[in-house]
């Protein structure tokens, strides 16, 4: 599997990339879903939250029959030269075998996705082998970043092709008739990156937003904040435009995410967001392209510290509060069996109508 086509950006420069505009969701639609769930017999409101998701949903893809049942998550894979500096409990291999356990669907978020039906497609964005893996999709920008201590961690050029590569799988996705998509991402290193990309858009210090990751030591994660801390220092990030924070301290799962989000927002998908490292590169595509957010449903509130406040930065309320700090999309796949859910009430429940009972009325 590689990635055939050129990246829709491909040719594009930094500041042509700031000429896209982003249409909103279909307000009437969005009205006519949330109607429908008033003429269902049930309390009024009675789904929460998922009265509104749905409706916007519908209002993404244009129509009140909403069909989400094709659903896929993409897994960006890549590596972190950042990891050299300490501030992981591995090193960079084992990024390589938990992707090639995604081919063979072993990894978690792949029996998760596997037991509602949901299509996992695991990407190399940059994994740091030059080893081609049967069954990943080979998207390769360049084998894992640089040190962001030593050098920024990608190029201009890499950034915009990782950028491009997930607003393309978006529209071949779309092409193949996925209804929604999740984020996914592997790779060893971007619990630091995120926090790195976090501290500088949301202005904040390393210690409030860098946790333990995969898992650290008290005296890892003391190395982790300073690592944080030191770039944020070195290159005024807190200045920084969103595309330079992303070349400077992100990665290149982080940019294909942001890519993936923009592509939602362009070719009109839901895109489900797992945790921190998708929320992350979702504050990152909605400073580039106000108007993103809009096409972004939140999943789930995982342990990492930026998480809460990322969540609050793109005004998005996750419904799953679980602690979770696994990654791999296994957040949004849950989402995938609650919004299931919920449109087997909208698609099939009873109406007030057919109960023979006067509907509710706001
Ligand atoms: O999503 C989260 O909240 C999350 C929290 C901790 C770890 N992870 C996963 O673990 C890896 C990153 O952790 P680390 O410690 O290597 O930065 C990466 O592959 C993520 O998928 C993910
Ligand atoms: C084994 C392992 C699996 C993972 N999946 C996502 N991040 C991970 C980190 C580790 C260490």
């Amino acid at each position: 599997m590689e990635c055939s086509e050129k990246p829709v950006f491909h040719n594009y420069t930094v500041r042509e990339l700031a000429q896209i505009r982003i249409t909103p969701p279909d307000e009437a639609v969005r009205k006519l879903v949330k109607k429908h769930w008033d003429t269902l017999a049930k309390p009024l409101d009675g789904m929460g939250s998922f009265e509104t998701i749905t409706a916007q949903i519908g209002a993404i893809l244009g129509t009140e029959v909403i069909d989400i049942r094709k659903k896929g998550v993409l897994l960006f894979c890549a590596d972190n030269g950042i990891v050299e500096e300490g501030v992981t409990q591995s090193g960079q291999e084992v990024t390589l075998a938990v992707a090639k356990s995604m081919a063979r669907k072993g990894s978690s978020v792949c029996r998760m996705a596997q037991s509602i039906g949901a299509e996992t497609i695991p990407v190399d964005i940059g994994i740091n082998s030059e080893e081609s893996i049967p069954g990943v999709w080979n998207c390769k920008v360049c084998s894992g970043t640089r040190n962001f201590l030593k050098e920024p961690a990608m190029t201009e050029e890499e950034t915009v092709r990782a950028i491009a590569t997930g607003t393309r799988l978006v529209r071949e996705c779309k092409e193949k008739g996925y209804g929604i998509l999740a984020t996914g991402e592997m790779g060893i290193g971007n619990t630091t990156t995120s926090s790195a990309v976090t501290a500088a858009l949301l202005q904040c210090g390393a210690e409030e937003v860098t946790g333990r990751g995969a898992g650290l030591t008290d005296q890892g994660l003391a190395r982790k904040q300073q690592v944080v801390r030191t770039a944020l220092e070195t290159y005024d990030l807190w200045h920084a435009d969103a595309f330079t924070v992303l070349q400077t301290v992100g990665g290149l799962d982080i940019a294909g995410l942001t890519g993936m989000c923009i592509g939602g927002a362009l070719w009109h998908v839901p895109i489900v967001l797992d945790g921190v490292i998708s929320m992350a590169a979702a504050l990152v595509a909605e400073r580039l392209f106000p108007g993103v957010r809009e096409y972004l449903i939140p999943s789930h509130l995982g342990k990492e510290p930026a998480a809460v406040k990322l969540a609050d930065a793109l005004q998005l309320s996750p419904v799953i509060h679980a602690g979770m700090a696994l990654g791999e999309g296994t957040g949004a796949v849950m989402m995938f069996t609650l919004l299931d859910m919920a449109m087997s009430i909208y698609g099939q429940s009873a109406t007030f109508s057919e109960i023979k009972v006067e509907q509710y009325r706001r």
